[in-house]
């Protein structure tokens, strides 16, 4: 069996040796005639699955993406040639929940003024959204979801209309992109949406650029009307308007959700999934290939204020650290994928066992691993 694989999937050439030929390659490059033979095709967001890479494809029966979005991928395609298809939905939405959290903290603090109170109004109310959701209401903000398709079906408790997220303190974005269909997430945040935020407000891209009009952003924040802005994600990477970068608190190259708990999660559910539709029987070592943190256990001797709590998030995850090395290295194309590729490890808070004296609630709900001393 020849397994064709991103070299950017940790884990995968482990796992996937164990059943035959694997051949690891650049997924920004990948050429049509690395598929001749293959037998599955394993992919990250930054190959286009489509006719032309497809084109010399004469045995592959499965394609895996192991990541949530989907839109790299000609499903359409893939149904039409009988090849079965697999994604990682929700893999990655713990990262995703952590980085906002710990953006937020670290945006309160700089303003001097306490999330507790606060409003987010949270669009797309799916894995990621909720996710943040969770560690909002943990941080006693007020969460208001805007998902129209899911209010559709009934799905949503509670809703609000954009109207109430305009005018929300802080407004987290959570859609898949889309052009087309009933609510097409493309520009949603065009020149004249964003023209109405006022910088009091943060507003914080974690899914996909093209939600925002970058073009636009720019035009406002070179007005000094822009919210603050936490933005992983930009139109057209790795290709990005290099000018907007400057313009935002915390800027970061689409790596929100690359904790290594959710890309295992990701390997995990594709290579399920490949056994699956090829038959074969799974033997995942993944769990047992992922390293013990460096550091596993913190005391806390009181109760932490959210200044405290900003700290301690950032104990686990220096989103700072990624923001600067951005800002040297990562805003050309050559240098987004590097930063990319050259991810350095970084873990879910559940790495950090807390021993929580205090029984301080909230540090649950964010995601540490919580020792209640008796
Ligand atoms: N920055 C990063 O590292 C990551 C980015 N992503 C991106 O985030 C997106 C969302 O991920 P999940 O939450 O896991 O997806 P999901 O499919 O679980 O949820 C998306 C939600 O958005 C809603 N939605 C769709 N169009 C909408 C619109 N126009 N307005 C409001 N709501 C709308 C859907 O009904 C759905 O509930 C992914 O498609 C992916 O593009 C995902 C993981 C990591
Ligand atoms: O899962 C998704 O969707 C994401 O956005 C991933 O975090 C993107 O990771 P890459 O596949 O671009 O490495």
């Amino acid at each position: 069996m020849k397994i064709v694989v991103d070299e950017n999937i940790p884990f995968a050439q482990q796992i996937l040796s164990q059943h035959g030929e694997v051949l690891a390659v650049d997924g920004r490059a990948m050429q049509p005639q690395q598929l001749i033979d293959a037998d599955a095709l394993l992919v990250r967001s930054v190959t286009k699955v489509n006719q032309q890479l497809l084109s010399q494809a004469n045995k592959l029966k499965f394609v895996g993406t192991a990541t949530i979005g989907t839109e790299h991928v000609d499903q359409t395609l893939l149904n039409d040639q009988g090849i079965a298809f697999a994604s990682a939905p929700g893999c990655n939405a713990i990262a995703v929940g952590e980085y906002v959290a710990t953006a937020l903290l670290a945006a309160a603090e700089y303003r001097q003024q306490p999330l507790a109170g606060k409003s987010i109004a949270i669009v797309g109310a799916g894995n990621t959204g909720s996710q943040v959701a969770i560690r909002a209401a943990a941080l006693g903000m007020q969460v208001l979801l805007y998902d129209p398709p899911l209010s559709e079906k009934g799905a949503l408790a509670t809703s609000v209309s954009f109207d109430q997220v305009m005018a929300a303190d802080v407004i987290s974005l959570h859609v898949p992109s889309t052009k087309t269909g009933k609510y097409p997430s493309y520009h949603l945040f065009n020149q004249q949406v964003l023209s109405k935020l006022k910088p009091e407000q943060i507003l914080v891209n974690a899914c996909r650029g093209e939600v925002i009009d970058n073009q636009a952003m720019l035009n406002i924040a070179e007005q000094g009307q822009s919210p603050l802005l936490v933005l992983d994600v930009w139109e057209g990477e790795p290709t990005i308007l290099e000018p907007l970068v400057k313009y935002a608190f915390i800027a970061t190259p689409h790596i929100a959700g690359y904790s290594l708990e959710g890309k295992m999660r990701g390997t995990s559910m594709v290579y399920q999934a490949m056994c699956q539709a090829l038959q074969i029987e799974a033997n995942d070592l993944s769990e047992q290939l992922l390293p013990e943190p460096v550091f596993s256990t913190i005391t806390l001797n009181g109760e932490l204020t959210e200044s405290q709590l900003s700290k301690l998030t950032q104990l686990v995850y220096n989103i700072f650290a990624d923001d600067r090395r951005f800002r040297q290295h990562g805003a050309s194309p050559v240098g987004f994928d590097k930063l990319r590729k050259f991810y350095p490890q970084r873990r879910e808070f559940s790495a950090l066992q807390v021993v929580n004296q205090h029984k301080q609630a909230n540090l649950s709900a964010l995601g540490f691993n919580i020792q209640e001393n008796k």
